[in-house]
């Protein structure tokens, strides 16, 4: 498990995340939510050691983050960042086998294994198509499955995910909260996804997690936290919530 200790973290003299605890536990579906500029990409950042506390802790089964080595929380962690930039480009395949890197031994290059993992996570994600495609050649939408093609491989038991679904049309938006849900349940995944998207977050995460300025607003089930009032105290807007008949979940109904 995952486990902040009254973290306070951000930039240089900046500090975005201010005393957070929290514990994220083994197997869970988690989301995170809240307006933009709260801190939720900043807690990820902490979370994959990025960032570096100027208070608290944060261990991963019990081992603190800036203590181990970047070679074994390549095995624990896996992050889909918002979006990559790179100064060279790559092909999808060779972008998707990068996550294999964490199992290649020194002086060692991938095996056929490596390239078969690659090829059927690739196929669960309908980019088998894409293989020898440019990164610079696919659309926004397309590069985000790449990216998430690429932690799936890397085959960790954490997956962060920080907007990952921002590109992606309802179609994959609703396939890709489906994929992580089943990994989830199959491989007993941990999933901590960034989201603006409240109403996905509501049907499929088990727990939601609001932050706010910095602060853990409220942390529990969408059957607790979307109701109007916590919501309002998040993003100051009125909504209206109902049971979304098909999930049983709360969702909101957009004004
Ligand atoms: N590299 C940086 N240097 C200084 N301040 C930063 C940096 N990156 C982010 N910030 C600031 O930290 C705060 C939190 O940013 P963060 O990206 O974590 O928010 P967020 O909740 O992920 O927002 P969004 O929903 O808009 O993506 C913001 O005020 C932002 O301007």
């Amino acid at each position: 498990m995952i486990v902040l200790k009254n973290v306070t973290c951000g930039y240089q003299d900046f500090p975005v995340l201010q005393d957070i605890s929290l514990q994220i536990e083994s197997g869970e579906f988690c989301a995170l939510l809240g307006p933009n500029g709260a801190g939720k990409s900043t807690l990820l950042y902490t979370i994959m050691g990025y960032l570096k506390p100027s208070e608290g802790s944060v261990t991963i089964f019990g081992k603190e983050i800036a203590s181990v080595k970047h070679s074994w929380l390549a095995k624990q962690l896996a992050f889909v960042p918002q979006e990559t930039r790179s100064e060279f480009d790559h092909t999808v395949q060779e972008t998707v086998l990068m996550g294999r890197y964490p199992y290649l031994g020194l002086l060692q290059s991938y095996s056929s294994e490596d390239f078969d993992t690659v090829d059927s996570v690739l196929e669960e994600l309908k980019l088998l198509e894409l293989k020898h495609r440019w990164l610079s050649e696919i659309s926004g939408g397309e590069k985000q499955r790449v990216l998430i093609a690429r932690a799936l491989v890397q085959q960790t038991p954490f997956i962060l995910l920080d907007e990952s679904l921002s590109q992606l049309d309802i179609n994959y938006q609703i396939e890709i909260m489906k994929l992580l849900k089943a990994i989830h349940s199959k491989e007993n995944k941990t999933v901590l996804i960034v989201s603006h998207n409240l109403n996905l977050a509501a049907n499929y995460a088990e727990r939601l997690i609001f932050l706010k300025e910095g602060k853990i607003l409220a942390a529990g089930k969408p059957e607790l936290l979307m109701q109007k009032e916590t919501l309002k105290e998040l993003f100051t807007i009125e909504l209206d919530i109902m049971q979304n008949p098909h999930s049983g979940r709360p969702n909101i109904i957009y004004p």
